[in-house]
Order: C-alpha cells, then sequence, then structure tokens
C-alpha cells in the first residue's frame, strides 16, 4: 500500500550538503501500523515530510496505491494533487488554520481538492468529527480547543479525502495516558479499515500497544524492521539499544 524505496534526501546548510536520508526503504501492508522510530535527529519527521511531497528528495520513489512521486524537475501541479490525495498527515502540533472553525478545517480540502458544494464538504466534516468523538466542537475554532480535541480534529481532517495512508508525527507527545489508549483505539479502528499508518514515536510503550511492525532509523538507513514486539524484546541494532536505554530513564 505504501512502499519507500531508496529515499535520499539532502539538505544545504551553511554551503554544506548533507545526507538527512541516505538510503531510507519501507513498505507497509494496506491495514499495517508500523512505529518508525530513531534517536533524536534521525530523521523520522523527514521521512513523513516527504511521503507527505512537503519536501523534495533527490532520489528514490514513494508509491501508495500505484501513485508513485518521484525527483527531479517539479511535479506538475496535477501529479502532486494526485498524490497528496492519497495521503493525510496529521502534524505533531496539528496545524490547524487558526481563522477557521473545527468543521471548516475539515471541510477545506473536500471543497477544494473534489470541488464539493459547501453543503455536502461540511457534510464529511461533521460525520468524521463524529466518528473521532468531536462533533460537539465543530464550530468553535482551534484556539478554543484542548490539546486532545485539536489532534482528534487534525486526524478528521487529515482523513478528509478518504487517504489510504496516514502518517502521524509524535502523536502522544502532549497526550496523558488515558488520553494515548483511546487514541491507540482510534488508530487500530483506522487500520482495521484497510489504511496503512506511520507513526513516528519515541514512546516505547506506545508502539508496543499499537504498533504492528517498527522500523528503526539511523544514520539515514533503515537499521531494523520487523514485528514490534520483534524489534523491542530483542534488539539487533546499537540504535535500538540506546532507543530503550533513554526510554528505561
Ligand atoms: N527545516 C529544517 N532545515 C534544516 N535542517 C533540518 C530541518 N528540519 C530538520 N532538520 C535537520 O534534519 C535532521 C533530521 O531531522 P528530523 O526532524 O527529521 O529528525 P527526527 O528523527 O524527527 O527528530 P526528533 O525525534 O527530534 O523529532 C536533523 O539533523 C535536523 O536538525
Amino acid at each position: 500500500m505504501l512502499t519507500i524505496e531508496g529515499l535520499r534526501l539532502t539538505r544545504t546548510h551553511d554551503g554544506i550538503a548533507r545526507d538527512v536520508l541516505q538510503e531510507v526503504s519501507l513498505s507497509l501492508q494496506a491495514g499495517e501500523i508500523c512505529a518508525l522510530m530513531g534517536v533524536s535527529g534521525a530523521g523520522k519527521s523527514t521521512v513523513l515530510r516527504a511521503a507527505v511531497a512537503l519536501e523534495p528528495f533527490q532520489a528514490g520513489r514513494i508509491v501508495i496505491d500505484g501513485v508513485a512521486l518521484t525527483p527531479g524537475p517539479v511535479p506538475q501541479e496535477s501529479a502532486l494533487r494526485n498524490f497528496r490525495r492519497k495521503v493525510g498527515m496529521v502534524f505533531q502540533q496539528h496545524a490547524l488554520f487558526t481563522h477557521l472553525t473545527v468543521q471548516q478545517n475539515v471541510a477545506l480540502a473536500p471543497r477544494h481538492a473534489l470541488a464539493q458544494s459547501p453543503a455536502q464538504a461540511a457534510e464529511v466534516a461533521m460525520a468524521l468529527l463524529d466518528s473521532l468523538g468531536v462533533v460537539h466542537r465543530a464550530q468553535a475554532y482551534p484556539s478554543q480547543i484542548s490539546g486532545g480535541e485539536a489532534q482528534r480534529v487534525a486526524i478528521a481532517r487529515a482523513l478528509a479525502l478518504d487517504p489510504p495512508v496516514l502518517l502521524m508525527d509524535e502523536p502522544t507527545a502532549a497526550l496523558d495516558p488515558a488520553r494515548r489508549g483511546a487514541l491507540a483505539d482510534t488508530l487500530r479502528a483506522l487500520a482495521a479499515q484497510g489504511r496503512s499508518l506511520l507513526i513516528t514515536t519515541h514512546d516505547l510503550a506506545f508502539a508496543r500497544a499499537v504498533a504492528d511492525t517498527a522500523a528503526v532509523l539511523a544514520d539515514g538507513v533503515v537499521v531494523e524492521r520487523g514485528a514490534v514486539t520483534q524489534v523491542l524484546d530483542t534488539p539487533r541494532h546499537e540504535e535500538t539499544r540506546k532507543l530503550m536505554a533513554v526510554d528505561a530513564q
């Protein structure tokens, strides 16, 4: 469902080019939840940003449901639009539009990408907000809702075009344990619908609770990949052991 092949992404800082991702390859089946792990700065968020076409890369390709994103000259706007419909992203800070209501935030993509009427898009938004338990906040503005509610709204917005792939950056960063459990239930329900979920996290307990598989990123490549229990119970790579040491502190 989601395939990342040989992704190389270089950033230039002060005139010096550095490969943030050297050659990242990673495949997710439909319905799979994968925890993407690695020490701070390993490039986890960068993988997500590339996979949602927010950051250009120099080599490799990303394929979702047969639609490929490749490097090279800036892709045509229509090709980019086609790809972006296939993938939703939930940012760590949620990135909701503050001047729009909750309902308008979720209705934006159906309005513009699918050219739905305001009434149709509002209906889609209300159904999604309802399924995520935040429909009662539909007319509020982002500044008026809690962090947990904002995350649910951000998930609803990411699902507005019904993408087969959902990406989430550090979803438990600001959640208390009860909300973490509720989030795990929500994510499992989304995967049960056949979506592939790629989630960056430092939270090993959450990874165990929600993910089927794990991938560990280090030095610009995936150094460990397998069932989440196998990766965390029998870490084979130094970087995985480092993550476990940090978690134990
Ligand atoms: N906008 C940017 N411009 C330049 N360099 C960046 C930018 N964002 C991140 N970096 C650098 O790219 C590398 C990878 O960063 P990234 O945020 O992907 O790592 P991460 O594994 O998600 O880290 P964390 O766990 O701390 O969120 C780091 O060295 C970081 O300093």
